[in-house]
């Protein structure tokens, strides 16, 4: 049997999260009954059967869902996860929290999300193969370069988009759509800087908290939870500004080390052994712990539900830069604030990722390719702005940053769902 409840991250749902979170913002907001109804459920979720034959000549049927969540301002986007524990209220948040993300980054996108329930570390790269291009065929009636465009989340990445896009452009026409999606490689119309995309994106918001909290990065400490994508290229882009990071953990646990742990050499070890566990030099601690360093700058990075009203007191950072999306539940968030900590919330943190998305699906309509350089600029600019439009209505409603982002956005897509005459 399904269960709809947990999700990744264990026991909170995060969609009880993501709509006490719309409840804050459209209670500040004085959000129309009828709109909050509309923004508190997905247009649609599809659930899907796969079977796939598995080496040993099994048949095994997985779990597959897309959310989406919200299209007033543009076709549906976000990633796809492969986890055991998805669930579906766990794809309906993150579709939602990519609505609020897209209009937080003013890009023309709405909110989608997909998950599979599996163990990719358990299966065969043709075992992948051959259930990602079964999701890909169960959900390609739905998704489309004008109508939803997928990407990677949590253990995806450019391999499972490249089938993906393969699988669509065979059914659709037999003709290469590179625009169906984005996260690609390189080398098949993915956009320079999408792998740093989420990291450098996290990292320019980081320097601009910074400036506004008086923090001197090159004085600065870092734990970084979670060491995947996000995690990885936060953290070393972070370093860049100056910072030294302290702590570092994955699913495996974590390390820890007061003088300082070179990511460089992180990245290497976890390469070489699976885990950042075991670091020369460095001591090991839980993922509890880490969320607990002291040290100035925190980066969940992982999964949804980690500073909770249990820890959120036990906080020693000045700043939390939220990679990971859901990290912090609505309990934490009045606790951390209360103390004074600065979070900068995921769906302007993490923002990034789905920015440069959109560079990617700009660059494939166009059959274009930009530098690297100009990617990173045209990324900064936007960031930048998100940040300074947070913060800015974070005074002006005298509210935590991510009640401010949860209203600029759902301000936002009000505005759309009005001028389009969906509503009333
Ligand atoms: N990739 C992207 O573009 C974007 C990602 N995000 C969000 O960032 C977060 C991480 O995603 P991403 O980096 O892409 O995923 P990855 O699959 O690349 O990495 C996930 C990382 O989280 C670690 N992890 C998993 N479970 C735990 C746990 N219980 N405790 C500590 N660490 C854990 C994994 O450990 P291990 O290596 O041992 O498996 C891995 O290091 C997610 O919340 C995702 O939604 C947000 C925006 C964009
Ligand atoms: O790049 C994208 O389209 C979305 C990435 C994603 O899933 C996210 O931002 O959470």
């Amino acid at each position: 049997m399904l269960d709809t409840a947990k999700s990744s991250a264990g026991s909170i749902n995060p969609f009880e999260v993501a709509l006490k979170q719309l409840d804050e913002a459209a209670k500040l907001i004085k959000l129309d009954k009828g709109l909050h109804q509309v923004l508190a459920n997905p247009k649609r979720v599809l659930t899907v059967s796969l079977p796939v034959k598995m080496d040993n000549g099994e048949i095994r049927v997985f779990t597959g869902f897309r959310s989406q969540h919200n299209d007033a301002r543009g076709p549906y986007k976000g990633g796809i996860r492969y986890h055991p524990q998805v669930t579906v209220d766990e794809v309906k948040a993150l579709s939602m929290w990519m609505t609020w993300k897209c209009a937080v980054a003013d890009i023309p996108y709405g909110g989608g999300k997909g998950g599979i329930i599996c163990n990719p570390k358990e299966m065969s790269t043709s075992e992948l193969e051959r259930l990602t291009r079964r999701y890909a065929y169960a959900i390609a009636d739905i998704i489309g370069p004008h109508t939803d465009i997928p990407a990677p989340d949590v253990y995806t990445g450019g391999k499972e988009m490249a089938w993906i896009m393969d699988t669509y452009s065979a059914l659709k026409g037999n003709y290469v759509q590179p625009e169906v999606i984005t996260g690609k490689p390189i080398a098949i119309g993915g956009s320079l800087g999408r792998n740093e995309a989420t990291g450098r994106g996290l990292a320019f918001t980081v320097r601009e908290a910074a400036k506004k909290l008086k923090i001197n990065m090159k004085s600065a400490t870092v734990a970084v939870q979670g060491f995947g994508n996000a995690g990885q290229f936060a953290s070393q882009l972070v370093e860049e500004q100056g910072a030294t990071v302290i702590a570092a953990s994955d699913s495996k646990g974590g390390v820890y080390n007061k003088a300082g742990m070179k990511v460089e050499a992180l990245r290497k070890h976890k390469e070489k052994t699976g885990s950042v566990v075991g670091f020369p030099g460095a001591k090991s601690i839980s993922n509890e712990e880490l969320l607990e360093t002291d040290c100035t700058i925190l980066i969940p990075a992982a999964l949804e539900n980690q500073i909770t009203a249990k820890n959120a007191g036990k906080i020693k950072a000045k700043l939390v830069a939220e990679a990971a999306n859901g990290p912090t539940t609505p309990e934490a968030d009045d606790i951390l604030y209360k103390n004074k900590v600065l979070t900068i919330p995921d769906i302007l943190a993490n923002g990034g990722g789905v920015t440069v998305s959109y560079f990617e699906w700009l660059q494939n309509l166009r059959r274009e390719y930009w530098s690297e350089a100009e990617v990173n600029e045209r990324l900064d600019r936007n960031i930048t702005k998100s940040f300074l439009d947070t913060y800015t209505t974070s005074e002006k409603y005298g509210v935590n940053m991510r009640k401010a982002s949860t209203v600029l956005a759902v301000n936002r897509v009000v505005e759309a769902i009005q001028l389009r005459g969906l509503w009333p």
